[in-house]
This record gives C-alpha cells, structure tokens and sequence, in this order.
C-alpha cells in the first residue's frame, strides 16, 4: 500500500493569538499550545515545509480596551511585541515536541531572536525546520493576517492556512448571526465586496494580486490541519 501524500510542500499557517488561549480569558493555555504543535509536528513529519505566522490578540490587540486613547502606532507596536512573546511559546513548545524552530522577528530585538532575513527563513525551510515569523509585518495599522500573506507570498507558500476560531468563512459573523452559513469556496472579489469580516481587505488583495489562495479552517478541531494538508475536504477555500 503506498502512503498518501501531502497535497502541499510548503504552506504557511496563520495561528491567531487567541488560537493560543483555549478557554481561558487571555495568555497562552500550555494544553491548548502542546496539542497545535502536536499536530505542526505531524505534518512536518510528512515533509511538509512548515512556516507559522502567530498573532497576539491574546496578550494586545492595538485598536482594543487598554490601548483606547493610546497612540494607534504605539498601541500597535506593543500587539507586535505581544507576537514575539507568543512565537517565543510556540517555538519552546515545538523545541520540547522535537521539532526544530526558529524564530524570526520582523522588528530588531537581537538579543531575544533573530530578525527577519528572507534567503535564511528559506534555507531554515528546505532543512526542514519550522520557521516562526513574529511581530507581523513590522508595522504599524496592519495585522498579522496581513503578515501571513506577505510572508506567504515571499516564500512561495502554496497555500495560506489561517486556523481559526471558527470553521470556515460564513455568510455572516457567526458569533453575531446564528443563520449564517458557510461557504465551501469563495472568490477573494466575493469575499471582499461582501465585507465578510473573517480577514482584513489588505490581506485578501494581497493574496489575490499574488493569486495564493487561502484556506479558512477551525484550530479547536482535532485533525483539520492534516486534513487540510492532505488537500481534504475542510473549511473554506478563498480562490482567485
Ligand atoms: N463572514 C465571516 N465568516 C466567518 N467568521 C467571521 C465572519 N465575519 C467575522 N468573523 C469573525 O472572524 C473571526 C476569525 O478571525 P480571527 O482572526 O481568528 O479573529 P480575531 O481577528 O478576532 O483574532 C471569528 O471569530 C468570527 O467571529
Ligand atoms: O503587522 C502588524 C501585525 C500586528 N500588529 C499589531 O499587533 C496586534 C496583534 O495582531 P493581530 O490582531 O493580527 O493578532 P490575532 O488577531 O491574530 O491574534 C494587532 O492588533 C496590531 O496592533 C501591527 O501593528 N502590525
């Protein structure tokens, strides 16, 4: 019997911040961060080229509570932080499943990790390392979503995996709107001209224009990531 292969060799995977907090108010739940790099760990296994992008909703959001009347560039600045100290997690608890991880910051903080550097991220990703890129795009009114598609994009990711809280794109918020539905597939025009809130709009143009499609998937289910990798039928898929 031969053994199915990936659909994908390299993908970049969006974990947002809260992914991270399983059911607690905010921080990182140690169960929650071991059982998502438990699966990390599987597809890399595979010899799939893993590059992770993780947001910091829940350590600071810029635009939220504490920052209300806070300059948006210095709020901003601090939610990138708050992504270095989750990928800083995220890469122990790899280092700890067996993997090898690497961190790479999009700010200059030398003495914590090192920074961004393309061909190197690249490099990590053929020897068969994770590569945990932090601190977003490194700049201010942006979102590590936005991140993820840039980051994508650089390293010729094939596809953007954006784990979230919910299991695909709906019709609606459906944290607001118990009716709404979800889609299978979606266009990136579709999604933007409906306002669907799941991702920024300068995320969704930057995939498009580089025509890397985005797949929408839940991080609470057990299994989807690989299902994902393995090209199955899982979440939503946002197409050129
Ligand atoms: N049309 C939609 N389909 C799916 N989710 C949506 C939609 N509109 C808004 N959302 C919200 O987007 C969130 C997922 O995005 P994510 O980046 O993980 O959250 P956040 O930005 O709050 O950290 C979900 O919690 C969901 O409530
Ligand atoms: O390129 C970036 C990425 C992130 N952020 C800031 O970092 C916070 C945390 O990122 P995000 O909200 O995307 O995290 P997630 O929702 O994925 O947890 C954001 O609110 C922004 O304040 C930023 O300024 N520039």
């Amino acid at each position: 019997m031969t053994k199915a292969k990936p659909a994908h060799k390299r993908i970049l995977l969006k974990l947002s911040g809260e992914a991270l907090m399983g059911d607690d108010a905010f921080g990182i739940n140690r169960a929650t961060i071991e059982r998502i790099v438990g699966e990390i760990a599987e597809v890399t296994h595979m010899g799939v080229q893993v590059a992770v992008v993780i947001g910091g909703g829940n350590i600071f959001r810029g635009v939220a509570g504490g920052s209300v009347g806070m300059d948006r560039a210095t709020a901003d600045y601090m939610g990138m932080l708050a992504t270095v100290m989750n990928a800083l997690a995220l890469a122990d608890a790899m280092n700890k499943n067996g993997l090898t991880a690497r961190v790479m910051s999009a700010i200059a903080i030398e003495q914590v990790v090192e920074p961004y550097v393309r061909p190197k991220a690249l490099q990590y990703l053929e020897e068969g390392k994770v590569v945990v890129f932090a601190a977003g795009t490194g700049n201010p009114f942006f979102t590590t979503d936005t991140a993820a598609a840039l980051r994508g994009a650089e390293i010729g990711a094939e596809l953007v995996l954006k784990a979230t809280k919910v299991d695909g794109v709906y019709t609606a918020d459906p944290h607001k709107d118990p009716s709404a539905t979800r889609y299978a597939h979606i266009t990136f025009d579709e999604a933007m001209s409906r306002n669907l809130g799941i991702m920024d709009a300068t995320a969704f143009a930057l995939c498009r224009d580089q025509k890397l499609p985005i797949k929408v998937f839940s991080i609470f289910k057990p299994g989807a990531l690989k299902n994902v990798v393995m090209g199955g039928d899982e979440g939503t898929l946002v197409h050129v």
